[in-house]
């Protein structure tokens, strides 16, 4: 996994890359963390009380990212799981969001959780209504400052059916707060939650198709649930592994299902997701100078906040995955072509003024011989 080198003015040394897969292979069991985002109000206190009382047998831990005065409150609302779960612990995590300022004490308390005697099942991190969860991804997925047997789950975005689309208007046309797109474009799993806040009529199962369409347009790689107060399979909430390089199944399909959504009915400088295809083997190396030039160096000023692919990759019988958040990115030898595969490059962008035909132009220089 490689994420950009430190820049010079830099306070913080920023995380080393670590090899995801050698972690998984080092360590005899991983707690899984799943990230719950989502706007003010949406419906996450709601989804880690349903999941905390709901009848699983799991220990699960969860850790809360407030904001000074809201100290305390947070924890008040969420009733600690007198069903099946065993709420292991509670971490709170004041002053600041996770994303700057508090970003040591997360380390600080995963390191905590994980290093108990008895072991836990899952953590469920639940982020302020307006964290941005990009930086989250990021310490989870590959920090080195992890030094425990901890990774990124999931990250599951809950979206309030009857705001939704108010609040993605609202922020069509502005670059400065676009957290609900933003959440949105980095979620595995968005919940469409409150459907029973959608008037009932003829008509509500078109609002709900349309939101679903609206999401759609801004991350097809998410599984999109509909629900009332969060009640959904747990499935969908706990274990999906939608980090790992080995787990390639899902990604399989969802790459199946995945075209590129017309940017036509959008603003030029919107999320949308985006899908090249390739059918010519790709040198790796020219690959990773390719998507270096676009995460890190921002050469063609594109805003890629997610990627997920699969690559045919030359001199190799391996199929290769691909995975970015923001400038992190990490591209893996997952198994074996097989003989009923179609062995094709294909990649998955979502972010904001990202230039299609760039980028499969660009990607297309990566199949010539070096
Ligand atoms: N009608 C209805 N109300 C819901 C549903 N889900 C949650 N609520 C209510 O919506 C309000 C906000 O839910 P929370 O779970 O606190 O939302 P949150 O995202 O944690 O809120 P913040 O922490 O302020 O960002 C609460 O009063 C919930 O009872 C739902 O599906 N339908």
């Amino acid at each position: 996994m490689k994420s950009p080198p430190p820049m010079d003015d830099e306070e913080e040394t920023p995380p080393l890359a670590v090899e995801i897969s050698d972690i998984n292979d080092a360590k005899e069991y991983v707690v899984g963390v799943t990230v719950i985002t989502g706007y003010l109000g949406a419906g996450k206190s709601t989804l880690i009380n349903y999941v905390l009382n709901a009848q699983h047998g799991k220990k699960i831990a969860v850790i809360l990212n407030e904001f000074g005065e809201e100290i305390g409150v947070e924890r008040a609302m969420i009733n600690d799981g007198n069903g099946g779960a065993l709420v292991e612990e509670w971490v709170e995590l004041a002053n600041g969001c996770v994303c700057c300022t508090v970003k040591h004490s997360l380390v600080q308390a995963l390191e905590q959780l994980v290093q108990r005697k008895e072991r836990l099942d899952h953590i469920l991190l639940e982020t302020t209504g307006l964290a941005n969860p990009a930086p989250l991804a990021s310490v989870l997925w590959l920090d080195d400052q992890l030094e425990s047997e901890v990774k990124l789950d999931s990250i599951i975005t809950v979206v309030d059916a009857k705001n939704l689309r108010l609040q993605l208007s609202e922020h069509r046309d502005s670059s400065s707060f676009p957290e609900a797109f933003t959440q949105i474009a980095f979620a595995d799993v968005v919940i469409l939650n409150k459907v029973d806040l959608v008037p009932q009529s003829p008509m509500a199962s078109d609002v709900l198709k349309e939101l679903e369409s609206d999401i759609y347009k801004i991350n097809s790689l998410a599984t999109i649930v509909r629900s009332v107060r969060c009640n959904v399979d747990l499935s969908m909430i706990l274990d999906r592994r939608a980090y790992d390089a080995k787990h390639i199944a899902h990604l399989e399909s969802l790459l199946k299902e995945n075209q590129s959504v017309s940017a036509n009915s959008l603003h030029d400088h919107s999320f949308r997701t985006l899908c090249i295809y390739e059918e010519q083997q790709v040198d790796l190396s020219k690959v990773e100078l390719w998507l270096e030039e676009i995460l890190w160096e921002k050469k063609y000023n594109m805003d890629v906040y997610r990627c997920k692919g699969i690559l045919n990759i030359l001199n190799s019988d391996q199929l290769h995955t691909i995975q970015a958040v923001r400038e992190i990115y990490e591209i893996v030898p997952a198994r074996k072509w097989q003989q009923h595969d179609n062995p094709i490059n294909k990649i998955v962008f979502i972010g904001r003024n990202l230039n299609e035909s760039l980028l499969r132009d660009l990607f297309r220089a990566c199949t010539l011989m070096p």
